[in-house]
């Protein structure tokens, strides 16, 4: 066996759900292709998937095992639309081309939804969503955002006033909210394990344990260098996301990684009030909040946050604090799961896809909802390589600023700016 180190720390639930995880092989040969992709998450593994389904031979890398990043780890949250709501982006780019990538994530959706309605993709879909708001004076936005979406042509919201989202929530700890009946959440790991077998099967070359180290040019070709062989290719595709392995000089300024933990408790008593209609929550924080139940009734509760690799101390019990604020009765309950992961934010929260130079294009930045986004963005990336340019082009060309302060400063000003949203989030 290979060593490698696992990229993100703690086992997840996720992994106790798999009853069997398939391994790949590490790469130990010379080899050439038509495209190398880099990471084995949603983008990568959609992006080998739809490449090798059209015949382009391609070949994919993963540092630790697929799913270990952001893409196994998650919240499991399809969502609707993008995470910067239609207002904002009305606002910058007017209505077409808003309603546009509007339609794009409905579309991305989609696609998720269908792979979850096949027999052989068993990955717990469960229906509903509720966007619940923390402080009263969002209460107005949230009602105008319903209506705003009926003229995107989307009519799966309804507001929840006070009492209603106390019923949903089995907590009177928020103001109101929207319900969302057209979307739902996943276990994410069991959809990586069905997609990569997907990919295997239409002849993507799926390496596990391969870190790549470098990508350099040689003539016409660029050169992917891992530890254990090098391989020639004409396109490489980074869907490495929010991971820093050596690889993210490329898109330093534009991705700022965040650590989230999320945390699983024993299984809740049958009957709990607790979101007994099964949807998943977010909330109106900056730094969000998110949970609901997993198929076997457990809650997996999300929110804790760092900005650094450091394992957070107390995390069992900072992850407690705030599942009590909403439900205090669960002070007592054990914590059974607690894990981490990356997430990649950029400025403007939509994706960053761009070509850095002739031949590498980077896709990822998806600011905490790549669950639908990055698969599609893989699709997405296979359309535009195969010549067909324009949905791809609708994300290119989105603006998404650097993060200010240069490479000295960046961090500890982004660091702080962080510091004072979640401040904030209080008042
Ligand atoms: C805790 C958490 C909760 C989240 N909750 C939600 C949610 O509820 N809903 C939602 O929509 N989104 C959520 N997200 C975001 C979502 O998970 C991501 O946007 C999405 O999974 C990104 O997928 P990806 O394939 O681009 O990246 P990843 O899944 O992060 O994959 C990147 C891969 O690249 C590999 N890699 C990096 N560098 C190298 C290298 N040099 N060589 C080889 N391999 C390399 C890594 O090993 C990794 O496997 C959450 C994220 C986190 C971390």
């Amino acid at each position: 066996m290979i060593d490698y180190n696992r990229i993100s720390p703690g086992i997840s639930w996720y992994e106790d759900t798999l009853k069997e995880r398939p391994s790949y092989p590490f790469l130990d040969e010379q080899i050439q292709c038509d495209v190398v992709i880099i990471g084995g998450g949603f983008t990568g593994l959609s992006a080998a998937y739809h490449l090798a389904k059209a015949g382009v031979s391609v070949v994919l890398f993963d540092a630790s095992r697929f799913g270990d990043g952001a893409s196994g780890r998650n919240g499991g949250q399809l969502g609707t639309g993008h995470r910067q709501w239609v207002e904002t982006l009305e606002k910058q780019y007017g209505f077409e081309r808003s309603k546009a990538l509007f339609d794009l994530a409905e579309e991305a959706k989609r696609d998720v939804l269908s792979w979850c309605a096949m027999p052989d993709c068993q990955c717990d879909f469960m229906a509903g969503q509720l966007s619940v708001i923390h402080k009263k004076r969002r209460l107005v936005a949230y009602q105008q955002h319903v209506e705003t979406m009926q003229r995107y042509g989307y009519h799966g919201l309804t507001f929840m006033d006070k009492d209603e989202t106390a019923n949903r929530l089995g907590s009177s700890f928020y103001y109101g909210g929207i319900h969302d009946a057209d979307t739902g959440h996943i276990n994410p790991l069991k959809l990586i394990v069905w997609l990569a077998k997907k990919a295997k099967n239409v002849g993507a070359q799926l390496y596990e344990k391969t870190q790549v180290t470098a990508v350099e040019r040689g003539g016409r070709y660029w050169r992917v260098i891992t530890e254990q062989g090098n391989i020639k290719t004409e396109h490489v595709l980074l869907a490495t996301n929010a991971y820093k392995l050596g690889l993210q000089r490329f898109v330093e300024k534009n991705i700022f990684s965040i650590r989230s933990y999320i945390g699983a408790t024993e299984p809740l008593p049958k009957h709990t009030p607790i979101l007994m209609g099964n949807e998943a929550v977010d909330d109106s924080r900056f730094m969000v909040r998110y949970f609901r139940k997993s198929i076997d009734n457990r809650l997996l509760f999300g929110g804790v946050e760092s900005y650094d690799n450091q394992y957070p101390i107390n995390l069992d019990e900072r992850i407690r604090r705030q599942m009590t604020e909403i439900y205090p009765h669960l002070q007592s309950i054990n914590l059974t799961h607690y894990w981490g992961a990356t997430v990649a934010i950029t400025v403007e929260r939509m994706p960053y896809v761009r070509q850095l130079l002739p031949g590498i294009t980077y896709c990822g930045g998806y600011s905490g909802h790549g669950v639908m986004l990055a698969p599609f963005m893989g699709k997405l990336y296979a359309e535009w390589l195969m010549g067909k340019r324009e949905r791809f082009a609708y994300f290119q060309d989105l603006k998404i600023s650097s993060f200010p302060g240069g490479r000295v400063l960046r961090s500890s000003l982004v660091f702080l700016a962080m510091h004072w949203f979640s401040f904030m989030d209080r008042f």
